[in-house]
């Protein structure tokens, strides 16, 4: 069995696999990751391996904790990827990224695929039908936006997600409500509109923390799903262990 962790910039992300099912899922603050950790180790005592994705440096520790436990793929630039990376400064992409990435590759082979990862970040990456990696777009995600709003003025008060009443907003609370969340949506369907155009048979795949409360209100046709970067990282250990 394997242990798949992302860490965001935001939370951790943890999936148990037992080949290539997920059997268990959670989303911790770094803060409970060793006990989180321990506690899955006792409840799945055959996992042997584990991958690890991260946007930010590992603490020493973190990473002296897992490599004692468990045989341990830390995901970097030069690990071997199932796609060919056309991104102009590859060693900067990010490593949540290229999980999505093969995660794409295998779920929906020679096929124009874009993902869109609602995290911190919003991230769209496209891969095309030769598997060639183009690269996409990285923009302020959902709270990023409430939270700019707040700490760049003097007077927005810090809100937390609402879906907005309308789009003409008719106060402060409604107006930020309507700029952000109409704001991030469509830009989600614009961008989709202008990879259709060029790529008409796209595939589009909605993830990340926010999918769940994006993916209703969009207007055009996605696959929402949640495990989608811990089943790219799943395949890609399994890719390098079959090697
Ligand atoms: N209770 C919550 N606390 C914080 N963020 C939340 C919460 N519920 C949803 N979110 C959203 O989820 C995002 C984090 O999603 P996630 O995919 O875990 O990000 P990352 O991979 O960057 O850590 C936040 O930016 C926020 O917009
Ligand atoms: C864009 C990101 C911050 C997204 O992080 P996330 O929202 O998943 O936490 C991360 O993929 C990153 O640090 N990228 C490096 C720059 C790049 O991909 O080109
Ligand atoms: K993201």
């Amino acid at each position: 069995m394997n242990l798949v962790i992302d860490v965001g910039n935001t939370y951790i992300k943890i999936g148990v696999f037992d080949k290539s099912k997920i059997v268990h899922k959670c989303v911790i603050e770094q803060s409970d990751f060793e006990k989180t950790v321990s506690i899955l180790q006792n409840e799945y005592p055959l996992i042997t391996d584990a991958i690890v994705s991260a946007v930010s440096n590992l603490s020493d520790d973190f990473v002296k904790s897992i490599k004692k436990k468990f045989k341990t793929v830390f995901l970097d630039h030069i690990v071997k990827m199932p796609f060919e990376n056309l991104y102009a400064t590859p060693t900067t992409l990010g490593i949540d990224r290229l999980a999505l990435v093969a995660a794409a590759v295998y779920q929906f082979p020679k096929k124009d695929v874009l993902v869109i990862d609602a995290g911190t970040c919003i991230t769209f990456d496209f891969k095309n039908q030769r598997e060639e990696y183009l690269g996409g777009a990285i923009s302020p995600g959902l709270k990023m936006r409430y939270e700019s709003l707040h700490n760049f003025t003097a007077k927005l008060p810090l809100l937390e997600i609402k879906e907005p009443k309308k789009t003409i907003g008719n106060s402060t609370e409604e107006a930020i409500h309507s700029g952000v969340v109409n704001g991030v949506l469509n830009e989600i369907d614009g961008l989709i509109k202008e990879y259709c155009n060029i790529y008409p048979g796209l595939t589009v795949i909605l993830t990340g923390g926010d999918a769940h409360f994006l993916s209703k209100r969009l207007k055009n046709s996605i696959f929402a799903t949640s495990n989608f970067l811990l089943e790219g990282l799943n395949y890609i250990l399994a890719f390098n262990n079959s090697r």
